[in-house]
């Protein structure tokens, strides 16, 4: 049994606020990495975040996942204050995350690495776990790789096992960091069919992607980061339309 209720883990109601990002600052030393930066992200949206290499996308994420501190500002989950949380609090409060570069336990099958995000990120009893983690391997297209070393897994089925990792432990806020890298058109187009059916469980999606047809497939909204800044935010086709996101981003004058 879970040892947080739904409210704990960020549990509410379809289209209210479910992650608020107020003033968030971050500087390592004297370099200044991301500055002032706010938004909202409602429960059941898909946000993409853009920005070239080097603008802050990720740093943002660990700031949401507790891996660092920010250095001012106030990030909140519904209208709990996250800081002062641990990474592993947050995961049991609902917050999934996935990393660039996956991360699974290479000499575990993919079931074994699973089942450790299920019970210690998600706090599944063990019992549990067995069925859940089932269903997310299916859900990920994974099932047939199981029992697979996951150190011998594919390109593809590796950026499975990081988000099969992120879903195992139940989140309700998922934040996925360039997931579509690398692939194939193809493969990213599973990929994308993978994030929809997420999204339609009613899970928040916050995804950082360069691969931008990935992203408009799936998208509600649209923020950019340039140079530790938010530039540009809103529907996706007035944000790509914005001439500052075409400059900055995609190098094109308008
Ligand atoms: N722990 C750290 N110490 C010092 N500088 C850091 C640290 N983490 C990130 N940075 C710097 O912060 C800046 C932003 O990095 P970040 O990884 O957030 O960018 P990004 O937008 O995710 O880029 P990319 O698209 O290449 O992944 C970079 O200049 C990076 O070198």
């Amino acid at each position: 049994m879970r040892d947080t209720t739904d409210q704990a883990r960020g549990g509410g109601v379809a289209g209210e606020v479910h992650l608020a990002v107020r003033d968030v600052s971050k500087s390592f030393g004297a370099v200044r990495v991301l500055h002032g930066v706010s938004f909202d992200v409602h429960r059941g949206e898909v946000l993409g975040i853009l920005g070239p290499n080097g603008a802050g996308k990720t740093t943002l994420f660990n700031m949401i996942s507790g891996d660092i501190r920010p250095s001012g500002g106030e990030i909140r989950l519904g209208n709990v204050p996250l800081k002062g949380e641990p990474p592993f609090r947050r995961c049991k409060m609902g917050i999934g995350r996935t990393y660039q570069i996956p991360r699974p336990y290479s000499g575990m099958t993919t079931f074994e690495n699973l089942l450790v995000a299920s019970t210690f990120g998600g706090g599944r009893s063990e019992r549990d776990s067995y069925d859940f983690c089932a269903q997310v391997l299916e859900e990920c297209e994974l099932s047939g790789k199981a029992n697979l070393r996951a150190g011998g897994l594919t390109l593809l089925d590796r950026k499975r096992l990081e988000l099969a990792r992120a879903l195992a432990s139940d989140p309700q806020l998922l934040l996925l960091d360039e997931i579509a890298g690398g692939l194939t058109d193809e493969e990213s187009g599973d990929l994308v069919a993978l994030v929809r059916r997420i999204r339609d469980r009613g899970v928040t999606i916050v995804w950082i992607e360069h691969v931008l047809h990935a992203l408009l497939a799936v998208a509600d909204g649209l923020m950019v980061l340039n140079f530790g800044e938010k530039i540009a935010e809103g529907a996706p086709d007035t944000v790509i339309a914005d001439p500052d996101v075409k400059r900055v981003y995609m190098g094109i004058e308008g």
